[in-house]
């Protein structure tokens, strides 16, 4: 923090810490400012401050990072995904996060929730330290995993988002299913490991560390459950068959990809999520 409060002339090592701290937190860089002023910093130092830990790191010198991506071109409203095709509802580049539309059948939809309803159990998330899994009072959903391949639904929603982003089938993780009754939800996160806890290493051992996250909604609900990126102020309402990318080429929270799953208010919400690793998972 020394060496980058030296690029913000004014601020202090204490105020960038902070800085960062708030922002990893999930508050929004206006949200920040504005406490920020009202604490009686300059306005220019809040926004210069804000700014400088927003920006993308520099990669390291020769590092071709490679990185699932949607093969955009200009004006483009439609993708191939193989054995279908996919609509382009928004697409952003910082953080790099796509909507899509039509990317599973209503009819697939229901057809995955059927598989994975015997399965379901309380989410857990990876704990910090080594040794599993851990119920997390963050994260009240339950969930299963499919092995990758394991149904044909499974395999041919795998085969469509490995043409979709250029990313061969091994490279992801099978895929999870979420369901969130009322009152359940995810708080703000971020899908990769952090490096730092002792816990991730076994992890990152089983392909590397997760560079994207395809969220995919299989059903719609009645309020709330919205898939929420506080940095960007960006809520995406669930709608069946429609599916959010996004992507993280370091685990970095200046990735902007710190996200939640809002408490859903009324009804239900089912999603799958389909994770992309650096290298083949096993
Ligand atoms: O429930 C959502 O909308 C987001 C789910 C999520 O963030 C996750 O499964 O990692
Ligand atoms: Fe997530």
């Amino acid at each position: 923090m020394e060496q980058l409060s030296a690029q913000v002339p004014g601020s202090t090592p204490a105020l960038l810490q902070w800085v960062q701290t708030q922002l990893a937190a999930g508050h929004s860089p206006a949200a920040l400012q504005h406490s920020l002023v009202t604490a009686g910093w300059a306005a220019p130092i809040a926004q210069a401050a804000t700014d400088l830990l927003l920006r993308p790191m520099a990669a390291p010198p020769n590092a071709s990072v490679e990185m699932p991506d949607l093969c955009l071109q200009d004006g483009c409203n439609a993708l191939d995904a193989g054995d279908r095709h996919v609509q382009v509802l928004l697409s952003m580049q910082r953080p790099r996060l796509v909507l899509l539309d039509q990317l599973l059948s209503p009819e697939e939809c229901a057809q995955l929730i059927a598989e994975a309803r015997p399965a379901m159990a309380r989410s857990r998330t990876v704990a910090k330290e080594p040794g599993g899994e851990e119920i997390n009072p963050d994260r009240t959903s339950d969930g299963m995993f499919f092995q990758r391949g394991q149904t044909p639904t499974v395999r041919a929603l795998e085969a469509r988002i490995a043409h979709l982003l250029q990313w061969p089938v091994e490279r992801g993780e099978g895929l999870q299913v979420l369901n969130y009754r009322p009152g359940a939800q995810y708080k703000p996160h971020h899908d990769y490991f952090n490096p730092q806890d002792p816990g991730s290493a076994p992890v990152l051992r089983r392909g590397g560390q997760r560079v994207a996250t395809l969220v995919i909604y299989l059903n719609a609900v009645s309020a709330g459950g919205c898939t929420y990126f506080p940095e960007s102020q960006l809520h995406i309402h669930p709608r069946p068959g429609q599916a959010v990318f996004f992507r993280y080429p370091r685990p970095e929270a200046q990735s902007l990809t710190l996200h939640a799953g809002d408490p859903v208010l009324q009804g239900e919400k089912w999603i799958a999520t389909k994770w992309l690793r650096e290298q083949a998972f096993a």
